[in-house]
């Protein structure tokens, strides 16, 4: 496999605080790599080295095949765009006004290609509008637009959904998909909005404090998803007695659902939970989601 960025126990401290721990992924060309870990995990950190806002303090990355430390990645970087935390724009500038800056920036021979960067991440109908006006989704956009002047073919995104409104969030995936699949951009994401990145990643690298616990890709994820099933009851103690007779695995969602994992025979189930005057609401069938694979890898205490 192609692999656009590698890290090999890529490793950050911050004093002796160890931000990253010999980390080692892969990401490759033509995926969307969706970094997942909570709040402190090092995904900002990881972006930051590979983007070449921060040295490692210990092991390298590859980025198209180009080693850090050595003199050719740096024109390599032209190929990579980013938005890291909050994209930087000028707030009293139209987008247009704030690509032309890019274009300068880096030193473009022309400003053909602004407006098809406009038009293409839903911008080019905000005419004379100051950036100060716009609301956070458009701003999102356009530092994406921003990351995209070079034409890069790998684009790096620290959180591009956090703080966006439900319409914001819709355009945002549309945006990238069409990114990744018209313009075969390869992707990095960093997201803790697990159900939103499921419906974009490919693949998926899982930090905890610093370390690289799994990388798997989105087929991966759904071959090992534990099939399971949803059901709202009237009485959840009674459901557990159950459950329990029936000798079932289970987790308790609410006061009144469960999941209930396995070969389950529906008619012994009710059977059995009608035995414990408990009556089912609600029934069906669900695979495991992200979130829930994520809470299964990493538990759901904060190590902060
Ligand atoms: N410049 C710094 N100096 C000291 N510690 C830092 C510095 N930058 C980050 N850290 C620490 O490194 C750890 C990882 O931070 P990082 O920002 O990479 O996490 P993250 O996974 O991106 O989390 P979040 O989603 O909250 O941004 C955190 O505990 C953070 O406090």
């Amino acid at each position: 496999m192609e692999y656009v960025l590698t890290t090999e126990n890529l490793s950050k401290s911050y004093g002796r605080f160890q931000a990253l721990d010999q980390l080692s992924l892969h990401v490759p060309k033509g995926s969307v790599y969706g970094l997942v870990g909570r709040n402190g995990a090092g995904k900002t950190t990881l972006i930051r080295l590979v983007c070449g806002l921060q040295t490692p303090s210990g092991g390298t990355y590859m980025l198209y095949g180009k080693r850090s430390g050595d003199r050719e990645l740096e024109k390599i970087r032209r190929r990579v765009g980013a938005v890291v935390e909050v994209p930087s724009v000028y707030q009293n500038m139209t987008a247009e006004e704030n690509l032309k800056q890019q274009y300068l920036l880096l030193g473009l021979p022309s400003f053909e290609g602004i407006a098809r960067l406009l038009e293409l991440v839903g911008l080019s109908d905000t005419g004379k509008k100051k950036v100060r006006n716009f609301s956070l989704g458009m701003r999102q956009r356009l530092g994406i637009a921003l990351a995209l002047a070079g034409s890069p073919d790998f684009l790096i995104l620290d959180e591009p959904v956090n703080g966006l409104d439900p319409q914001g969030i819709i355009e945002m995936r549309e945006l990238l998909l069409r990114l990744n699949r018209e313009h075969q951009i390869t992707i990095l994401i960093s997201s803790h909005i697990l159900d939103e990145l499921s419906r974009l990643a490919t693949h998926y690298g899982f930090l905890d404090r610093g370390r690289l616990v799994k990388e798997m890709s989105a087929g991966q994820l759904e071959a090992s998803a534990r099939k399971s099933i949803r059901v709202e009851v009237s009485d959840i103690r009674a459901l557990v007695r159950g459950l329990d007779a029936l000798g079932l695995e289970y987790t308790i969602c609410s006061d009144k659902e469960a999941d209930i994992y396995g070969e389950i025979s529906v008619t012994r189930l009710v059977l059995a939970l009608s035995k414990e005057g408990c009556e089912i609401l609600q029934i069906r069938k669900q695979d495991e989601s992200l979130e829930s694979y994520y809470m299964t890898l990493l538990g759901g205490e904060d190590h902060e």
